[in-house]
């Protein structure tokens, strides 16, 4: 498994949230050496598939961002499928419940130590109170975050995916040890766009985030590589 980083752009996470996959090739390339770990999400993986993992892992270690979330037997089955592109980190839905979780899992141990990091995606960082209770989820986002983690990580999950505003939460709820992957991420000033619980590189990491998550503050920018530079440059180790 992937180890956690100790500081500086090792912690940054570019989101490659592109159709187009020489455009996610191109961002690769510049912004490879400015970060630990390059994001596939869903948008490039229903693009482009299996060989956009493979020609972005040319670069670094890839984060195969696509919220898995059925019932056990499917999710385990499609770890199986993912698991020969080798990704280093894998997301599932925190949601899917225990079974779900056990059974990705114990699929992932089939890699042997090469095995991804299976993250369990907490409640989305675009939601606020209202979009939570809108579900039927009464309490707020951070009492629905810490119970999801918990029950994720007695599951099998080897961390969590959660915002800013619960990453010290989570670390006095469950040590040093979960990996902790935070989106939801904005250097000072940048616009916010549909994330709701922010918060700047720098207070993620102070929180206890391992690795944070950037994506349009990064690709938007006309020179993505100096703007991963200038997070880099203020991020705490
Ligand atoms: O699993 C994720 O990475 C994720 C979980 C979450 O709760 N919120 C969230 O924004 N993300 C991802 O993190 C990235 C954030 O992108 P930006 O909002 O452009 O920085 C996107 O690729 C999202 O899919």
């Amino acid at each position: 498994m992937l180890a956690k980083p100790t500081g500086g752009a090792a912690r940054i996470i570019p989101a490659l949230d592109t159709g187009d996959l020489a455009r996610a090739e191109a961002l690769a390339a510049a912004l490879a050496g400015r970060c630990g770990v390059l994001k596939v999400g869903l948008e490039l993986f229903c693009a482009a598939g299996g060989p956009a993992v493979a020609a972005i892992a040319r670069h670094a270690p890839v984060f195969l961002d696509l919220k898995l979330h059925d019932i056990p037997n499917t999710v385990a089955g499609a770890l199986r499928s993912l698991l020969p592109l080798r990704p280093a980190m894998v997301t599932l839905h925190a949601g899917g419940g225990p079974a779900m979780i056990a059974a990705a899992r114990a699929e992932a141990e089939k890699a042997g130590a090469d095995r991804p990091i299976l993250l369990a995606v907490t409640v989305l960082t675009s939601m606020d109170a209202a979009a939570l209770a809108a579900t039927g989820v009464a309490d707020t986002p951070a009492e629905q975050v810490r119970r999801l983690a918990k029950m994720a990580v007695a599951a099998g999950a080897d961390g969590l995916v959660c915002s800013p505003r619960e990453a010290a939460l989570l670390r006095a709820d469950l040590g040093p040890g979960p990996a902790l992957v935070v989106p939801g991420v904005r250097p000072p000033g940048s616009d916010a766009g549909d994330q709701a619980r922010i918060a700047t590189p720098a207070e993620a990491v102070a929180a206890g985030a391992d690795w944070i998550v950037v994506g349009r503050p990064i690709t938007g920018a006309p020179d993505p590589a100096a703007a991963a530079a200038a997070i880099a440059a203020g991020i705490p180790d």
